[in-house]
């Protein structure tokens, strides 16, 4: 038989302990627990304020007046939408399309996922028997990529999400994502009555904070296709030289004032597209006169022949001529020197005191390849002198070669300013662009060999260690062809005063005396064009 009596028999004991228990434990505890997921909904709502809004408003329409009038109001505002998107698609786009495509996104591709993927990639912490998963914090779309924003536990840095970030893409249905620590957008320059306001409230915004992470998931590469030449300019804006597509749809923007630049990309990989798209970006200030464009065509003039007229010294043929252009650049960068000196400190282009930019294709065949020791002793002193003293003096060196062997990383730390097209080798990107830049997600020996890949490669930005990828734009021999008609190099010769060739034989290599002007090379130079002196 069914035995109903209860083991403790409250009345008889006459202790009301289920009512004390109910009073004081479990409906304190109920309403502790409802307080606290409530408060923890007021950001959630916060965040998704205007989903909340918008579905708020549908249920009271429909509640109201109807479905009819529902549906009649949503075709009426997916009717304006599309008129919007029609005729001012751009504001469209940024205020509607990308922001609904951000909530989608976030909603059903990160939230849904979120736990799970960042489990399984190992970047959630276990402490005191809790799991702690990164906290994500927003997503941002443009047309080619998502950015998700999130906030690190304890206990962590952004080297974990960078040995992660393969990992990641994949979870997230993507096959690249790049991870930033920091803040990948600058604060807005501000002007006006209310600046100091903004400027107040940026500060906060903008603020240092650490334990935050940029991942960027690369949803379609928009650099399979060919990138069409950038409008010439009608000036050259020596700061923000537009050369390439970057993989989210920015342009990139060389910073060209006192720096050199490196580019190493093995045969076939777009060297000449680097050039010309910097070229055509210079195009209007080689007419005007404000920069003069030197070239030297180790290859025998077929890559940069093509746009001649565009340079003001131009040689191809025979190594000494070339030599001889390097020192004579040399000398204007002396005479430039002893003028400047104690005025400014760095060279500001003018017609009289232009901006000389030197193009040298192979800079291998004039560093390492040439037969004649005395030529290429010549060669690798100007060039280290160029590299060492030109860049703010207004005297800049383009390089680019296909094979980043000794002879050129020795240069490399000379130039600010890289770009690594496709490598044949993983250890060469380290080699070009600095160590650790293929863990920072420069991956230049996969970029596919294949003709439609041309032009792609990977930059280091001013602002970020983290490099970037991008194509440069393609200018056709055509284009080359109109440009050198059109914007053909200033016919006024140079102010500078070359000096008089020394009269003393010539030393192999170049060592300013005690008291010449400028600095002395670097210890690591002096020793590479002792090094060179003995070969
Ligand atoms: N940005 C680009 N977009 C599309 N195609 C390109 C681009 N750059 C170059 N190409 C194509 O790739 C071919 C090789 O380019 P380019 O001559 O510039 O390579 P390179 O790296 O300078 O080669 P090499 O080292 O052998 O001189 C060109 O003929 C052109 O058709």
């Amino acid at each position: 038989m069914k035995n109903n009596a209860p083991l403790v028999n409250f009345r008889r004991l006459s202790i009301p302990l289920p009512w004390w228990l109910v009073m004081w434990i479990v409906i304190p505890y109920l309403l502790w627990k409802t307080a606290r997921a409530l408060a923890r909904l007021v950001p959630v709502a916060g965040r998704n304020w205007r989903s909340l809004t918008l579905t708020a408003g549908g249920l009271w329409l429909w509640h109201q007046h109807g479905w009819l009038v529902l549906v009649l109001v949503l075709v009426a505002v997916a009717g304006l939408g599309g008129l919007w998107w029609w005729r001012w698609r751009g504001s469209c786009e940024r205020f509607v399309v990308l922001p609904l495509l951000a909530w989608w996104r976030r909603l059903f591709v990160y939230t849904w996922h979120w736990r799970e993927a960042l489990t399984v990639c190992r970047l959630a912490e276990r402490f005191d028997g809790r799991l702690t998963v990164p906290k994500l914090l927003g997503v941002r779309c443009t047309f080619a990529t998502d950015e998700v924003l999130l906030r690190m536990p304890r206990g962590q840095n952004p080297d974990l999400y960078h040995k992660a970030a393969a990992n990641l893409a994949y979870s997230f249905n993507s096959r690249t994502c790049r991870v930033y620590p920091g803040r990948r957008t600058h604060p807005p320059v501000r002007s006006g009555r209310w600046a100091p306001l903004l400027r107040a409230v940026d500060r906060v915004r903008y603020r240092d904070r650490p334990r935050l992470v940029w991942l960027v998931f690369i949803r379609r590469d928009p650099l399979q296709r060919t990138v069409p030449a950038f409008p010439v300019p009608e000036e050259p804006d020596f700061t923000a030289l537009p050369l390439a597509l970057r993989e989210d749809l920015e342009t990139f923007l060389l910073r060209l004032l006192a720096t050199h630049l490196l580019i190493v990309g093995a045969t076939r990989s777009g060297k000449g597209s680097v050039q010309w798209s910097l070229i055509r970006a210079l195009a209007s200030g080689i007419r005007s006169g404000l920069v003069r464009l030197w070239g030297i065509d180790p290859k025998g003039g077929v890559e940069l022949s093509i746009g001649r007229e565009l340079f003001s010294r131009y040689e191809y043929a025979d190594p000494a001529p070339m030599v001889d252009m390097l020192e004579e650049l040399v000398g204007i960068m002396r005479a430039r020197q002893a003028r400047m000196q104690g005025k400014v400190r760095v060279h500001a282009p003018t017609l009289d005191e232009p901006l000389y930019v030197l193009m040298v294709d192979e800079m291998l065949a004039l560093v390492a390849l040439l037969l004649d020791i005395e030529l290429r002793n010549r060669a690798r002193a100007a060039l280290a002198l160029l590299l060492t003293q030109g860049a703010g003096l207004g005297i800049l060196v383009v390089g680019s070669t296909q094979d980043p062997r000794k002879e050129v990383v020795e240069l490399r730390d000379f130039f600010p300013t890289r770009v690594a097209m496709r490598l044949n080798e993983p250890n060469q990107v380290d080699l070009v662009l600095g160590d650790g830049a293929r863990n920072r997600g420069a991956l230049c020996d996969q970029i596919p060999a294949h003709p439609s890949m041309r032009g792609v490669g990977y930059v280091v930005l001013d602002d970020r260690p983290e490099p970037a990828r991008v194509r440069f734009s393609y200018v056709t021999d055509d284009e080359i062809r109109a440009m050198a008609q059109t914007y053909a190099a200033s016919a006024t010769p140079a102010v500078e005063k070359v000096p008089e060739p020394r009269k003393e034989p010539r030393r192999h290599t170049y060592r300013p005396g005690r008291h010449a002007a400028g600095p002395l090379l670097p210890d690591s130079l002096a020793t590479l064009l002792d090094g060179g002196e003995s070969a």
